[in-house]
């Protein structure tokens, strides 16, 4: 599983830090993160509470303030909580843990199933299509145009999606999605794990074909711009698909806590958790909820992936039909934090 930027300081005496890692502490011992978010703000303006590792009973909780910091690892450090099922939580202060870029390109171990990967609303199906089917749906995009982007190709249906903006015109809808993709509408209609999949309705379909090496760079799909459900599914070729999720979100548009903030891009921002997971060909993957609205979801730009014990080359090409809804009014998701439209 991914590995956290925060880690424990070595030793007992670490630097103090607005950052606290908390052992004893997470969804594993039955604390989930609202709940121990909502204890840990009494001292103060809290950035978040994250996994401090695959445990799932130690969590990093970050405060805007060091003070505070201070404040909670002196009340709760070796008491028992009452507010927290009257657990005794053993607290440091946490640092930053200097990786190499060269740790974060090629450290994270790879699953082969979504539930491994903890992250909810994250589904992967296997053999989605049969082999008949996807070249069937291959042959039918290969006698369409593509539209070349500076790596990769793609094609629009429904809305066009502009890439400068990272969004769509819902004033000009191209047309209805086309007849070769029914038959994964009705089997999106009747998809598990889903409340209601009869009723989700998709109308913008994005195909990318990615030549082998070629990856996508990390993102959330504009929240303003579709709605909760993002259906993915893989054709030709495989690739791993890591998800991130970053403890800062200050390079998104309009954010107005942190007006000197210099990051720019994801890129720049060191503080995220990762996972990844294995899409083979012939696989649909669907991002909802919190996989949807607060993980990035990044391919990376390899020729070979590294799956359990496996070197996986990636074929001569992938190619992908993302099935999503156009949304038509702001985005009012529980992530407010990630959220354009809440910003
Ligand atoms: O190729 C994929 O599976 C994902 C594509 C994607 O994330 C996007 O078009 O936003
Ligand atoms: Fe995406």
């Amino acid at each position: 599983m991914g590995l956290p930027r925060f880690g424990r300081p070595k030793g007992f005496e670490g630097d103090s830090s607005p950052n606290l890692y908390v052992a004893n502490c997470g969804p594993a011992v039955g604390l989930s993160y609202d709940s121990i978010a909502s204890v840990f703000s009494a001292f103060g303006e809290l950035k978040g509470v994250f996994a401090a590792d695959d445990s799932g009973a130690r969590v990093i909780v970050s405060y805007r303030d060091e003070s505070s910091a201070t404040a909670a690892l002196e009340a709760f450090d070796g008491h028992p909580c009452p507010d927290l099922g009257g657990r005794s939580l053993h607290i440091r202060y946490s640092v930053i843990q200097p990786t190499s870029q060269g740790q974060v390109n090629d450290s994270v171990p790879v699953s082969l199933m979504a539930s491994e990967l903890n992250i909810p609303g994250l589904y992967l199906l296997q053999d989605f299509v049969s082999i008949k089917e996807e070249e069937e749906l291959l042959a039918a995009v290969d006698a369409r145009p593509w539209k070349s982007l500076s790596k990769r190709r793609v094609q629009h249906y429904g809305y066009e999606f502009c890439y400068e903006t990272r969004n769509v015109n819902t004033r000009r809808k191209l047309g209805e999605l086309p007849s070769f993709v029914s038959l994964i509408l009705e089997r999106i209609s009747s998809f598990p794990n889903l409340d209601d999949s009869a009723n989700i309705v998709l109308d913008q379909l994005t195909v990318n074909e990615y030549p082998t090496g070629v990856g996508l760079s990390p993102h959330v799909d504009t929240h303003s711009a579709f709605e909760g459900f993002i259906f993915s599914l893989s054709l030709a070729g495989p690739c791993i698909m890591e998800f991130r999720q970053y403890a800062e979100c200050a390079w998104l548009p309009n954010h107005t806590s942190s007006p000197s903030m210099k990051m720019q891009s994801p890129e720049d921002d060191k503080s995220f958790l990762r996972r990844a997971i294995y899409l083979p060909p012939r696989s649909m993957l669907l991002l909802s909820g919190e996989a949807r609205y607060a993980w990035h979801h990044y391919i990376p730009h390899h020729k070979i992936d590294l799956v359990k014990d496996s070197v996986i080359r990636r074929g001569s090409r992938r190619v992908s039909f993302t099935f999503r809804k156009v949304r038509t009014g702001p985005c009012q998701c529980e992530f407010p934090q990630y959220c354009d439209s809440q910003r």
